[in-house]
């Protein structure tokens, strides 16, 4: 008998296929997210989940005794609750790499559109209030200018390659973990905190939503950056205090800000930062291109099938390998 699986979000046909071909599953076939009941429902009986959130609480898995992998379909599994999946010997899963290259054109996308003020300026055009040469769009260059990174990990890194070989920016980064190799490769330099947020154009965050990064970015970190610079975040909404974000850009503390990301997501209507021409706001699609979904799709279908046929899937979350290693 197949192992049962339930696959909480459409997926390629392709996909789809690799998993039928070991397992028996079901799938939420709808554009709307899956209703929590008919997630609880539907996880009963099942010994894998594909899904595209990982909201993987205590609550969640006494809904689903016969659990043994959870396939997050994203890199970042801070929505997983690591005790509770470790108490239930829950192995969980995610898509490191096939999205890495995806998110760091992403990331500079929004570095220049909100340096040069891409966004604003195309609503100026379309809006029809462009009546001749104008000389006061000024933005602000890139080549050439100081890039601070927050977190030097896979995408970390291919923005980094991007700054320093294509635009010829100087690069400075901080990271739990020097990373030597790559300060030789391109000639990026790693420093205090402080040193970055002083000394940068633009401070970008590339880390992960964990205890120890949750609102590391706030008042202080913002008081500390210059007055010309662009804070951009592409990574998790909740690694920086993002009422200190509002103010810092109200007060001019800083120039702009590029987000992909917010503290809660849909972003509310009324949330000040929809209201400021020089913040630039996208529903967080860092890895949204046919291609890198594809990829992520599959890398999290093939997780999952290893999960529940007896192999060691590929990409379990390092906090999580200790269940394989027993
Ligand atoms: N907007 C979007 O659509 C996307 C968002 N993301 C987000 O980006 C995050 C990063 O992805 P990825 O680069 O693949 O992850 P990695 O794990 O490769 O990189 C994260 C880096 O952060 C460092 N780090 C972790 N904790 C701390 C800390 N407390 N202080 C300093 N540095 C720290 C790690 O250090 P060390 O080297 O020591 O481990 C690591 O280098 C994901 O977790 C996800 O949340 C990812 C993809 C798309
Ligand atoms: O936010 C996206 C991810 O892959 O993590």
């Amino acid at each position: 008998m197949k192992p049962k699986v339930y696959i909480a979000k459409p997926i390629p046909k392709e996909v789809e296929e690799l998993i039928a071909n070991y397992c028996d599953y079901k799938i939420w076939n709808h554009e709307e997210p899956i209703p929590k009941e008919v997630l609880l429902k539907e996880v009963e009986d099942v010994e894998g989940l594909m899904t595209p959130k990982g909201i993987i609480t205590e609550e969640f898995l006494a809904y689903a005794p016969r659990l043994k992998v959870v396939s997050n379909v994203a890199v970042g599994y801070d929505a997983f609750d690591i005790e509770a999946m470790k108490a239930r010997n829950v192995i969980g899963t995610h898509t490191p790499y096939v999205l890495d290259e995806t998110v760091a054109d992403l990331a500079f996308g929004l570095i220049l559109t909100s340096a040069r003020r891409l966004a604003e300026l195309d609503q100026f055009v379309k809006s029809g209030k462009w009546r001749g040469i104008e000389d006061d769009f000024y933005g602000q260059d890139v080549h050439h200018a100081t890039l601070g990174i927050i977190g030097m990990g896979r995408i970390g890194e291919k923005i980094a390659r991007r700054a320093a070989l294509g635009f010829e920016m100087n690069v400075l980064y901080t990271n739990r973990t020097r990373k030597p190799d790559l300060e030789e490769r391109y000639g990026i330099k790693y420093c205090e905190t402080e040193f970055l947020l002083k000394n940068s154009d633009f401070v970008l965050v590339m880390l992960p939503l964990t205890d120890s990064t949750y609102q590391l970015i706030g008042e202080k970190e913002f008081s500390l950056m210059r007055s010309t610079a662009f804070f951009i975040n592409c990574s998790r909404g909740k690694v920086v205090d993002e009422k200190a974000l509002i103010k810092a850009l109200q007060n001019g503390i800083i120039r702009g800000a590029g987000l992909d990301v917010f503290e809660e997501e849909p972003v509310e209507k009324d949330n000040p930062l929809l209201k400021m021409d020089n913040v630039v706001t996208l529903p967080h699609i860092g890895s949204a291109t046919a291609k890198a979904r594809f990829d992520m799709a599959m890398k999290a279908a093939e997780n999952l099938v290893a999960g529940v046929t007896g192999k060691v899937p590929e990409n379990i979350v390092p906090e999580l390998k200790i269940l394989i290693e027993k």
